[in-house]
Protein backbone atom coordinates (compact mmCIF):
# COMPACT_ATOMS: atom_id res chain seq x y z
CA UNK A 1 0.00 0.00 0.00
CA UNK A 2 1.59 3.29 -0.78
CA UNK A 3 2.32 5.47 1.78
CA UNK A 4 -0.24 8.34 2.28
CA UNK A 5 0.10 11.77 0.98
CA UNK A 6 0.68 15.09 2.88
CA UNK A 7 -2.84 16.18 1.70
CA UNK A 8 -4.11 12.78 2.95
CA UNK A 9 -2.57 13.09 6.65
CA UNK A 10 -3.55 16.81 6.93
CA UNK A 11 -7.52 16.08 5.80
CA UNK A 12 -7.38 13.19 8.28
CA UNK A 13 -5.89 14.93 11.34
CA UNK A 14 -8.83 17.47 10.78
CA UNK A 15 -11.38 16.72 13.58
CA UNK A 16 -13.02 19.77 12.83
CA UNK A 17 -13.45 21.41 16.80
CA UNK A 18 -12.90 25.16 15.15
CA UNK A 19 -16.19 25.41 14.14
CA UNK A 20 -17.39 26.02 17.40
CA UNK A 21 -16.90 29.67 16.89
CA UNK A 22 -19.34 29.29 14.37
CA UNK A 23 -21.56 27.23 16.21
CA UNK A 24 -21.72 29.86 19.02
CA UNK A 25 -22.43 32.41 16.97
CA UNK A 26 -25.37 30.68 15.27
CA UNK A 27 -27.01 30.17 18.52
CA UNK A 28 -26.21 34.10 19.64
CA UNK A 29 -27.77 34.94 16.23
CA UNK A 30 -30.52 32.86 16.66
CA UNK A 31 -31.83 34.30 20.08
CA UNK A 32 -30.59 37.72 19.28
CA UNK A 33 -28.55 40.37 21.87
CA UNK A 34 -30.01 43.03 24.71
CA UNK A 35 -29.22 46.17 25.38
CA UNK A 36 -30.60 48.82 28.05
CA UNK A 37 -29.63 52.28 28.52
CA UNK A 38 -30.81 54.87 30.45
CA UNK A 39 -30.91 58.51 30.22
CA UNK A 40 -30.46 61.07 33.08
CA UNK A 41 -30.31 64.81 32.65
CA UNK A 42 -32.72 67.91 33.11
CA UNK A 43 -35.63 68.10 30.56
CA UNK A 44 -34.42 69.74 27.00
CA UNK A 45 -30.68 68.83 27.82
CA UNK A 46 -31.15 67.02 24.09
CA UNK A 47 -31.74 63.31 25.63
CA UNK A 48 -34.10 62.14 23.34
CA UNK A 49 -32.39 63.34 20.22
CA UNK A 50 -29.36 62.07 21.05
CA UNK A 51 -31.07 58.37 21.53
CA UNK A 52 -32.67 58.76 17.86
CA UNK A 53 -29.31 60.42 16.39
CA UNK A 54 -27.32 57.42 17.42
CA UNK A 55 -29.45 54.93 16.77
CA UNK A 56 -30.74 56.37 13.19
CA UNK A 57 -34.32 55.90 14.23
CA UNK A 58 -37.04 57.65 15.64
CA UNK A 59 -37.07 55.12 19.29
CA UNK A 60 -37.86 58.05 21.44
CA UNK A 61 -40.40 60.81 21.41
CA UNK A 62 -39.42 63.94 23.96
CA UNK A 63 -41.35 64.64 27.15
CA UNK A 64 -41.19 68.42 27.49
CA UNK A 65 -44.27 70.08 27.97
CA UNK A 66 -45.88 71.18 25.03
CA UNK A 67 -47.97 74.29 26.37
CA UNK A 68 -46.21 76.41 28.85
CA UNK A 69 -49.54 75.98 30.79
CA UNK A 70 -48.65 72.91 30.99
CA UNK A 71 -47.29 72.17 34.80
CA UNK A 72 -43.68 70.84 35.86
CA UNK A 73 -43.16 67.67 36.35
CA UNK A 74 -43.09 66.88 40.37
CA UNK A 75 -41.18 63.62 40.88
CA UNK A 76 -38.60 61.95 38.48
CA UNK A 77 -40.51 59.51 36.34
CA UNK A 78 -39.76 56.25 34.65
CA UNK A 79 -40.36 55.69 30.93
CA UNK A 80 -39.01 52.49 29.26
CA UNK A 81 -39.22 51.66 25.94
CA UNK A 82 -38.78 48.52 23.94
CA UNK A 83 -37.44 48.38 20.31
CA UNK A 84 -36.08 45.74 17.98
CA UNK A 85 -33.48 46.63 15.61
CA UNK A 86 -31.88 44.23 12.90
CA UNK A 87 -28.60 45.32 10.97
CA UNK A 88 -26.72 42.96 8.95
CA UNK A 89 -28.94 39.92 9.99
CA UNK A 90 -27.89 41.06 13.76
CA UNK A 91 -30.82 41.38 15.96
CA UNK A 92 -30.47 44.13 18.93
CA UNK A 93 -33.26 44.13 21.45
CA UNK A 94 -32.82 48.17 22.91
CA UNK A 95 -34.20 48.71 26.46
CA UNK A 96 -34.56 53.16 26.68
CA UNK A 97 -35.60 54.11 29.63
CA UNK A 98 -36.07 58.15 30.18
CA UNK A 99 -36.24 59.81 32.93
CA UNK A 100 -38.52 62.92 32.62
CA UNK A 101 -38.41 65.31 35.40
CA UNK A 102 -35.37 64.18 36.85
CA UNK A 103 -33.38 67.84 38.23
CA UNK A 104 -36.11 70.29 37.35
CA UNK A 105 -38.35 71.14 40.67
CA UNK A 106 -36.98 74.11 42.84
CA UNK A 107 -35.97 71.19 45.75
CA UNK A 108 -34.39 68.88 43.85
CA UNK A 109 -33.50 66.37 46.99
CA UNK A 110 -33.71 62.70 46.56
CA UNK A 111 -34.88 63.33 43.26
CA UNK A 112 -32.76 60.79 41.75
CA UNK A 113 -33.94 57.92 43.86
CA UNK A 114 -36.33 56.45 41.53
CA UNK A 115 -33.33 56.02 39.00
CA UNK A 116 -31.45 54.42 41.48
CA UNK A 117 -34.28 52.06 42.76
CA UNK A 118 -35.22 51.05 39.27
CA UNK A 119 -31.91 50.21 38.80
CA UNK A 120 -31.62 48.11 41.63
CA UNK A 121 -34.46 46.59 40.85
CA UNK A 122 -33.33 45.31 37.62
CA UNK A 123 -31.07 43.23 39.62
CA UNK A 124 -33.19 41.80 42.18
CA UNK A 125 -35.91 40.72 39.37
CA UNK A 126 -32.70 38.87 37.78
CA UNK A 127 -31.61 37.35 40.89
CA UNK A 128 -35.57 36.26 41.55
CA UNK A 129 -35.30 34.58 38.07
CA UNK A 130 -31.77 33.19 38.59
CA UNK A 131 -32.41 31.53 42.01
CA UNK A 132 -35.60 29.74 41.38
CA UNK A 133 -35.64 25.89 41.41
CA UNK A 134 -36.86 26.03 37.43
CA UNK A 135 -35.36 28.53 36.01
CA UNK A 136 -35.34 29.75 32.40
CA UNK A 137 -33.05 28.63 29.66
CA UNK A 138 -32.41 32.44 28.69
CA UNK A 139 -33.42 34.75 31.26
CA UNK A 140 -35.12 37.89 30.07
CA UNK A 141 -32.16 40.63 31.38
CA UNK A 142 -33.50 43.96 32.28
CA UNK A 143 -30.13 44.66 33.94
CA UNK A 144 -29.09 48.72 32.83
CA UNK A 145 -25.97 48.20 30.96
CA UNK A 146 -25.14 52.02 30.61
CA UNK A 147 -26.10 55.53 31.80
CA UNK A 148 -25.80 58.12 29.92
CA UNK A 149 -25.23 61.34 32.01
CA UNK A 150 -26.23 64.38 30.22
CA UNK A 151 -24.17 67.77 31.60
CA UNK A 152 -25.63 71.05 30.97
CA UNK A 153 -23.55 73.44 28.67
CA UNK A 154 -23.02 75.98 31.14
CA UNK A 155 -19.12 76.58 30.70
CA UNK A 156 -18.90 76.71 34.92
CA UNK A 157 -18.55 74.13 36.53
CA UNK A 158 -20.68 70.81 37.42
CA UNK A 159 -23.72 70.98 39.78
CA UNK A 160 -23.80 69.89 42.94
CA UNK A 161 -26.94 67.31 42.17
CA UNK A 162 -24.55 66.01 38.81
CA UNK A 163 -21.99 65.54 41.13
CA UNK A 164 -23.81 63.52 44.29
CA UNK A 165 -26.00 61.29 41.48
CA UNK A 166 -22.84 60.59 39.40
CA UNK A 167 -21.49 59.27 42.64
CA UNK A 168 -24.83 57.31 43.35
CA UNK A 169 -25.27 55.62 39.64
CA UNK A 170 -21.08 54.69 39.72
CA UNK A 171 -22.35 52.36 42.42
CA UNK A 172 -24.74 50.57 40.60
CA UNK A 173 -24.12 51.05 36.83
CA UNK A 174 -21.73 51.75 34.19
CA UNK A 175 -22.03 56.24 34.27
CA UNK A 176 -20.96 57.48 30.66
CA UNK A 177 -21.07 61.20 31.73
CA UNK A 178 -21.65 63.33 27.99
CA UNK A 179 -21.72 67.65 27.85
CA UNK A 180 -25.06 67.95 25.81
CA UNK A 181 -25.62 70.52 23.27
CA UNK A 182 -22.17 71.49 23.15
CA UNK A 183 -23.00 73.86 19.90
CA UNK A 184 -24.42 75.92 22.42
CA UNK A 185 -20.70 76.77 23.62
CA UNK A 186 -17.63 78.35 21.37
CA UNK A 187 -14.43 75.76 20.71
CA UNK A 188 -12.84 77.39 23.16
CA UNK A 189 -15.27 77.69 25.79
CA UNK A 190 -15.65 73.51 24.76
CA UNK A 191 -12.19 72.40 26.10
CA UNK A 192 -11.58 74.45 28.56
CA UNK A 193 -15.17 73.71 30.43
CA UNK A 194 -14.50 69.93 29.28
CA UNK A 195 -10.98 69.69 31.17
CA UNK A 196 -12.75 71.59 34.21
CA UNK A 197 -15.26 68.88 34.67
CA UNK A 198 -12.80 66.51 34.33
CA UNK A 199 -10.29 68.14 37.48
CA UNK A 200 -14.28 67.84 39.23
CA UNK A 201 -14.91 64.30 38.46
CA UNK A 202 -11.55 63.38 39.73
CA UNK A 203 -11.24 65.89 42.61
CA UNK A 204 -14.83 64.42 43.30
CA UNK A 205 -13.51 61.03 43.09
CA UNK A 206 -16.16 59.76 40.98
CA UNK A 207 -15.77 55.96 39.30
CA UNK A 208 -16.79 55.96 35.92
CA UNK A 209 -17.06 53.18 33.50
CA UNK A 210 -14.24 51.92 32.25
CA UNK A 211 -13.20 50.00 35.42
CA UNK A 212 -9.86 48.08 35.72
CA UNK A 213 -9.70 44.98 37.18
CA UNK A 214 -7.32 42.41 37.87
CA UNK A 215 -7.97 40.26 35.12
CA UNK A 216 -7.49 43.23 32.56
CA UNK A 217 -4.27 42.57 30.18
CA UNK A 218 -1.62 44.84 29.02
CA UNK A 219 -3.90 45.58 26.02
CA UNK A 220 -7.45 46.33 28.00
CA UNK A 221 -5.54 48.56 30.17
CA UNK A 222 -4.20 50.54 27.84
CA UNK A 223 -7.56 50.79 26.10
CA UNK A 224 -9.86 51.97 29.41
CA UNK A 225 -6.71 54.93 29.69
CA UNK A 226 -7.58 56.30 26.18
CA UNK A 227 -10.84 56.02 27.11
CA UNK A 228 -10.79 57.52 30.31
CA UNK A 229 -8.13 60.24 28.62
CA UNK A 230 -11.26 61.15 26.16
CA UNK A 231 -14.01 60.74 28.41
CA UNK A 232 -16.77 63.74 27.78
CA UNK A 233 -17.53 63.74 24.71
CA UNK A 234 -18.90 67.14 23.58
CA UNK A 235 -22.50 66.21 21.29
CA UNK A 236 -24.25 67.73 18.91
CA UNK A 237 -27.47 65.64 18.17
CA UNK A 238 -29.87 66.33 15.32
CA UNK A 239 -32.58 64.41 13.79
CA UNK A 240 -32.94 66.57 11.12
CA UNK A 241 -30.74 67.05 8.07
CA UNK A 242 -29.15 69.87 6.48
CA UNK A 243 -27.11 71.01 3.30
CA UNK A 244 -23.68 71.46 3.64
CA UNK A 245 -21.19 71.91 0.76
CA UNK A 246 -24.32 70.55 -1.24
CA UNK A 247 -24.77 67.32 0.48
CA UNK A 248 -27.39 66.76 2.85
CA UNK A 249 -25.79 65.33 6.33
CA UNK A 250 -27.62 65.11 9.76
CA UNK A 251 -26.93 67.98 11.88
CA UNK A 252 -27.96 71.38 12.77
CA UNK A 253 -28.25 75.12 12.21
CA UNK A 254 -26.81 77.38 14.97
CA UNK A 255 -25.94 81.30 15.27
CA UNK A 256 -21.99 80.45 14.03
CA UNK A 257 -23.12 78.30 11.05
CA UNK A 258 -24.26 74.53 10.59
CA UNK A 259 -22.86 71.86 12.30
CA UNK A 260 -22.87 68.36 10.89
CA UNK A 261 -23.09 66.21 13.81
CA UNK A 262 -21.42 62.89 11.80
CA UNK A 263 -18.13 65.69 11.74
CA UNK A 264 -15.85 64.75 14.30
CA UNK A 265 -14.41 68.73 13.98
CA UNK A 266 -17.77 70.24 14.82
CA UNK A 267 -18.43 67.99 17.93
CA UNK A 268 -17.57 64.20 19.45
CA UNK A 269 -20.98 62.31 18.44
CA UNK A 270 -19.76 59.62 16.44
CA UNK A 271 -16.94 59.27 18.89
CA UNK A 272 -19.68 58.61 21.55
CA UNK A 273 -21.77 56.26 18.96
CA UNK A 274 -18.60 53.72 17.85
CA UNK A 275 -17.94 53.85 21.80
CA UNK A 276 -21.54 52.72 22.67
CA UNK A 277 -22.02 50.40 19.41
CA UNK A 278 -18.84 49.53 17.53
CA UNK A 279 -16.25 49.27 20.14
CA UNK A 280 -18.06 48.62 23.80
CA UNK A 281 -21.10 46.98 23.47
CA UNK A 282 -19.89 43.89 24.51
CA UNK A 283 -17.94 45.15 27.29
CA UNK A 284 -20.92 47.30 28.81
CA UNK A 285 -22.91 43.96 29.08
CA UNK A 286 -20.02 41.92 30.41
CA UNK A 287 -19.24 44.86 33.21
CA UNK A 288 -23.05 45.07 34.66
CA UNK A 289 -22.82 41.40 35.29
CA UNK A 290 -19.55 40.87 36.19
CA UNK A 291 -19.28 44.01 38.04
CA UNK A 292 -22.61 46.04 39.69
CA UNK A 293 -25.05 42.81 39.39
CA UNK A 294 -22.09 40.85 40.86
CA UNK A 295 -22.04 43.52 44.32
CA UNK A 296 -25.33 43.90 43.94
CA UNK A 297 -25.74 39.78 44.25
CA UNK A 298 -23.13 39.07 46.70
CA UNK A 299 -24.89 41.86 48.83
CA UNK A 300 -28.77 40.09 49.22
CA UNK A 301 -27.38 36.74 49.40
CA UNK A 302 -24.92 37.41 52.57
CA UNK A 303 -28.10 39.42 53.91
CA UNK A 304 -30.34 36.35 53.46
CA UNK A 305 -27.73 33.94 55.00
CA UNK A 306 -27.71 36.01 57.78
CA UNK A 307 -31.81 36.18 58.24
CA UNK A 308 -31.60 32.42 57.99
CA UNK A 309 -28.74 32.45 60.67
CA UNK A 310 -30.66 34.92 63.03
CA UNK A 311 -33.68 32.78 62.45
CA UNK A 312 -32.28 29.67 63.32
CA UNK A 313 -30.38 30.74 66.36
N1 LIG B 1 -28.72 73.38 19.93
C1 LIG B 1 -29.02 72.11 20.16
N2 LIG B 1 -30.31 71.77 20.33
C2 LIG B 1 -30.59 70.46 20.54
C3 LIG B 1 -29.58 69.47 20.59
N3 LIG B 1 -30.18 68.27 20.82
C4 LIG B 1 -31.50 68.52 20.91
N4 LIG B 1 -31.76 69.83 20.74
C5 LIG B 1 -33.08 70.50 20.75
O1 LIG B 1 -33.44 70.70 22.12
C6 LIG B 1 -34.85 70.49 22.29
C7 LIG B 1 -35.08 69.40 23.35
O2 LIG B 1 -34.54 68.19 22.88
P1 LIG B 1 -35.01 66.76 23.45
O3 LIG B 1 -34.24 65.73 22.74
O4 LIG B 1 -36.49 66.66 23.42
O5 LIG B 1 -34.53 66.91 24.95
P2 LIG B 1 -34.84 65.92 26.16
O6 LIG B 1 -33.68 66.01 27.07
O7 LIG B 1 -35.22 64.58 25.65
O8 LIG B 1 -36.08 66.62 26.82
P3 LIG B 1 -37.22 65.96 27.72
O9 LIG B 1 -37.81 64.83 26.91
O10 LIG B 1 -38.16 67.09 27.92
O11 LIG B 1 -36.60 65.51 28.99
C8 LIG B 1 -35.40 70.12 20.90
O12 LIG B 1 -35.89 71.29 20.32
C9 LIG B 1 -34.17 69.64 20.15
O13 LIG B 1 -34.26 69.85 18.75
C10 LIG B 1 -28.22 69.87 20.40
O14 LIG B 1 -27.28 69.08 20.45
N5 LIG B 1 -28.00 71.21 20.19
Amino acid sequence: MAAPTVEEIRANAYVGFDTITQQIEHKLLKRGFQFNVIVVGQTGLGKSTLINTIFASHLIDTKGRKEADEPVRQTTEIHPVSHVITENGVRLRLNIVDTPGYGDQINNENCWDPIVKYIKDQHSAYLRKELTAMRDRHIQDTRIHCCLYFINPTGHSLRSIDIIVMKKLSEVVNVVPVIAKSDSLTMEERESFKQKIRAELVHHNIRLYPFDTEENDEEEVQLNESIRASTLPQLVGSERNVIIDGKSVRGRKNRWGVVNVEDEKHCEFVYLRNFLTRTHLQDLIETTAQIHYEAFRQKQLLALKEQTNTRAS
